[in-house]
């Protein structure tokens, strides 16, 4: 499997499992399953209520001999509700353990916003805190502690847009090693991935298949990535499945890609997309899309009482 580099030489395998919205019933299994199959890379997240379970299944199959810790590489993520300083080794140390694991390989500032702790999804003005109440640079500077103890060997962010990304490079310290945000061929967002490569910042798509299981009422009428006519004309040209077709156009492009599937021949079937190669034609078919949609759109973080508004999150 093909793998990108951090800048002491790590390798980040560049196609890995995603959890989130993965039953804690169904991840265990599914985790196994992946691993059994050749994942080495997962990706979790405090807030996807799941992580004890996805540890479980780690554990299973280290027990199992199909692998040793050092050969996975695991992500997770800090959610909204720690991003005090005091908060955030709490936090990751809570992941620690639901994953069983004594160090992440990357952990990620979830989002640039920040709510007071205990709140899962804050919706009444006094549930948030403010940049000025906790500027991301304490957050940032909680992370590179974190690097600093051993408790995770990369750090970086997530779903952040080149304002927030310049904010933190412009910090003395350390500089964040990846930026993990909404990549698919209905949001290709070429001047934030080519930022982050100019700045040595790796990025990682997540959503890769357009979130199809987003069954929330204001979803209903999204365009389905899955059924676009390109897609499905270019992995009929390569005999291959639209889930790979739409993972391969990440890899195409440099980036690590982390598609959900707790279904044992889906998760085959996307760990094969490594080996599908997207030719010039198919990459121009697939940017000629026409149609432009973002599939985890950030307005639950952004109502009438938050302080945040879409423009803190996205470049446009
Ligand atoms: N940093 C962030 O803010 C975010 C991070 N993420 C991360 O990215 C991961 C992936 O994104 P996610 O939003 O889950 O959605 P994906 O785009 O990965 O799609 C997952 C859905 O597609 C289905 N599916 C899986 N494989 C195939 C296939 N080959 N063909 C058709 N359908 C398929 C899954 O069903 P089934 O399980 O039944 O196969 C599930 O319904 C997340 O799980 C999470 O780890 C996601 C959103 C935000
Ligand atoms: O990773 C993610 C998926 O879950 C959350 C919603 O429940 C999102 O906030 C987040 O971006």
């Amino acid at each position: 499997m093909q793998t990108l580099s951090f800048k002491n030489g790590d390798k980040l395998p560049i196609l890995g499992l995603g959890t989130w919205k993965s039953k804690p019933g169904e991840v265990r299994q599914a985790v196994f399953w992946a691993i059994e199959a050749g994942y080495r890379h997962i990706d979790c997240a405090a807030i996807y209520q799941n992580e004890k379970e996805v540890g479980q299944g780690i554990a299973d199959a280290i027990a199992e001999g199909l692998v040793k810790r050092k050969e996975l590489f695991v992500t997770s993520k800090l959610w909204n509700d720690s991003h005090r300083h005091e908060d955030v080794r709490p936090a990751l140390e809570k992941t620690l353990n639901d994953l069983r694991l004594d160090y992440l390989d990357l952990y990620l500032i979830h989002w640039p916003i920040a709510f007071k702790p205990g709140i899962g999804f804050a919706t009444h003005r006094e549930e948030f805190y403010t940049y000025q109440d906790v500027p991301l640079a304490q957050t940032w500077e909680a992370m590179q502690d974190i690097k600093a103890a051993g408790l995770a060997k990369h750090i970086g962010v997530s779903n952040f847009n080149q304002a927030k990304l310049k904010e933190i490079l412009a910090l003395d310290g350390e500089k964040p090693e990846m930026n993990q945000i909404e990549l698919q061929p209905f949001l290709p967002q070429e001047a934030l991935v080519d930022f982050c490569k100019a700045n040595g910042i790796l990025v990682t798509a997540y959503s890769p298949l357009g979130s199809p299981d987003s069954r929330a009422e204001r979803h209903k009428n999204d365009p389905k990535l899955i059924e676009n006519p390109t897609v499905i004309q270019i992995a009929a040209k390569h005999q291959a499945s639209v889930g790979q077709v739409l993972i391969a156009w990440s890899i195409a492009r440099s980036i690590a890609v982390i598609p959900k599937s707790v279904n044992q021949a889906r998760i085959i079937e996307n760990l094969k997309a490594a080996d599908l190669s997207l030719d010039q034609e198919d990459m121009t078919q697939l940017a000629n899309i026409g149609i432009s949609h973002r599939f985890v759109d950030g307005s639950f973080f952004t109502g009438p009482q938050s302080p945040y508004r879409l423009t803190d999150l996205w470049d446009s």
